[in-house]
Order: C-alpha cells, then structure tokens, then sequence
C-alpha cells in the first residue's frame, strides 16, 4: 500500500508542474533535517508488464527535493533471503536511446532479464543522471570527451568530483518494499561499500559485465583504472 497521501490543501489549486509537486505541498524539507526514512515517501505502485516479465512498479518521491525515483519489484521481496538487486543510475542516453557510449542499457536489461529468470528481485532506478551531474552537464562532458579528454576529466573539467552520486535513499526504499538483504548487481565496489554504509546489508556481489563495444571501449577501460570498477580488460 502506498502511504498515506497529505490532505488535500492549496497545493492543488495551484500551478503543480508535477506529481511530486502536488505531494510535497509546503512541505518542502531543508536538506539534513530528519533521517533518510523520512526524506522518502512512496507514492503510488502499479503493475507493469514488460518485454522480460510483470513487474510492479513503486513510485516514490524524496521530500527534499522532490526528485522522483522508482523501484522496478519482481516476486516476494519480504519473503527470506537476500533479494537479487540493481542500484541503477539514470542514464537517459544509454537506457533509452541505445547509446553505445556507456554500457548502462545492457545493464538495466540484463539485470531485468536476470530477475524475471529467478523469478524474485528488484531495480532501485535512482534519478542521479550522469553520476549525479545531470544531463545537460553528462552532455557538455561528453563533448569534452570527443575532443579527447576522459569521463573524469571532462566532470572535473567542468569543476565537479568525479562520482557525484549518494545512495542513502536506497535503505529506507528497500525497507518500504520489504527487502531485508541484497544480492547486488554491479561491478562497482564503491556502490557495495556505499551501500553497506547506508545500512543495506550486501549478502554477495554479483558481477554485470555486458555491453562492451568497440565505441565504449575507453570508456570503460577509464572506469576500470580510474574509478575502481571490476571490469575484464580483456573481455570482448
Ligand atoms: N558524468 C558522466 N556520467 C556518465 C558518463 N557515462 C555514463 N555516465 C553516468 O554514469 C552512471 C552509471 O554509472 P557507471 O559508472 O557507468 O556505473 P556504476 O553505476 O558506478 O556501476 P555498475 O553498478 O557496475 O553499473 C549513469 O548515471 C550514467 O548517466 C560520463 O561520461 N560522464
Ligand atoms: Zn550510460
């Protein structure tokens, strides 16, 4: 069940551009007041039937912010065992357009097709586009890209850290769902520790190594011998 919605106020008589809008109404919060737990509300969920099997679908709002994030829930979260798990960033360009640049779309679909396969699992699909830089930014560094820097230097080019992302939404999303341990998908160890830091215990790491082609090559070769990723340099 959702939680419970505010009453009703003036939030709704006036120009809500968004759901998340409608939901925070005044109460907007300053950003470190309160734990992670209630900077987090679910909205609503629905079902959501796709290409590799029914999903739900949890819509949840940070109170912040507003910023809306999903989580893609397949099977009995609640049920015993560690869940089989994707933290996902957004990637606009490579989980919708097939952008060959990165290897996130080969991701998302290997970590639905893998849980539809167990039967039992869950994708926390966080907004943090562009490792948290946005895309209008991912775009200007991807620019600095093709004339030749790499993905840390064009963030710190355009004066940023090279990972801007934080997970600490992430616990209080997979408790709201149930979820008591993960089995995490992801070759990043930072993500694994980030994570346990938030408090979600990772019961085991299971590598998602998908996607490489020759257009994302260094790129990935960077991820490796810059930002830590388990990544075979030799795979094809
Ligand atoms: N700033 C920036 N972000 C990028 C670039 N390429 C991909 N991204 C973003 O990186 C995020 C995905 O992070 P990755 O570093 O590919 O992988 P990860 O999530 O740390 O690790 P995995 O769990 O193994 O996928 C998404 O938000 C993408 O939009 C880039 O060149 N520059
Ligand atoms: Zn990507």
């Amino acid at each position: 069940m959702p939680d419970p919605k505010p009453a009703p106020d003036t939030a709704r008589n006036v120009a809500a551009t968004t759901l998340a809008h409608q939901e925070l109404g005044g109460e907007v919060r300053v950003a470190g007041e309160g734990s992670p737990a209630e900077w987090v509300r679910l909205v609503d969920s629905c079902d959501l039937p796709t290409r590799w099997g029914a999903f739900r679908l949890h819509g949840f709002v940070d109170l912040r912010n507003g910023q809306e994030h999903v989580a893609l829930a397949l099977g009995d979260l609640a049920g015993s065992g560690p869940v089989l798990a994707r933290v996902h960033s957004e990637c606009l360009t490579g989980d919708a357009f097939g952008s060959r640049r990165c290897d996130c779309g080969a991701q998302l679909e290997a970590a639905m097709e893998r849980i539809a396969a167990e039967g039992r699992g869950v994708i926390l699909y966080m907004r943090q586009e562009g490792r948290g830089i946005g895309l209008l930014n991912k775009i200007r560094a991807y620019h600095l890209q093709d004339d030749g820097a790499d993905t840390v230097q064009a963030n710190q080019a355009l004066g940023f850290a090279p990972d801007l992302r934080s997970y600490e939404l992430v616990a209080p999303m997979l408790a709201r769902l149930g979820v008591q341990a993960v089995r995490l998908m992801t070759n990043n160890p930072r993500k694994v520790d980030a994570l346990q830091a938030a408090g979600v215990p990772v019961a085991e790491r299971l590598p998602i190594r998908v996607g490489r082609n020759p257009a994302n090559q260094g790129y990935l070769d960077t991820k490796r011998s810059k930002l830590g990723h388990l990544l075979d340099p030799d795979a094809g």
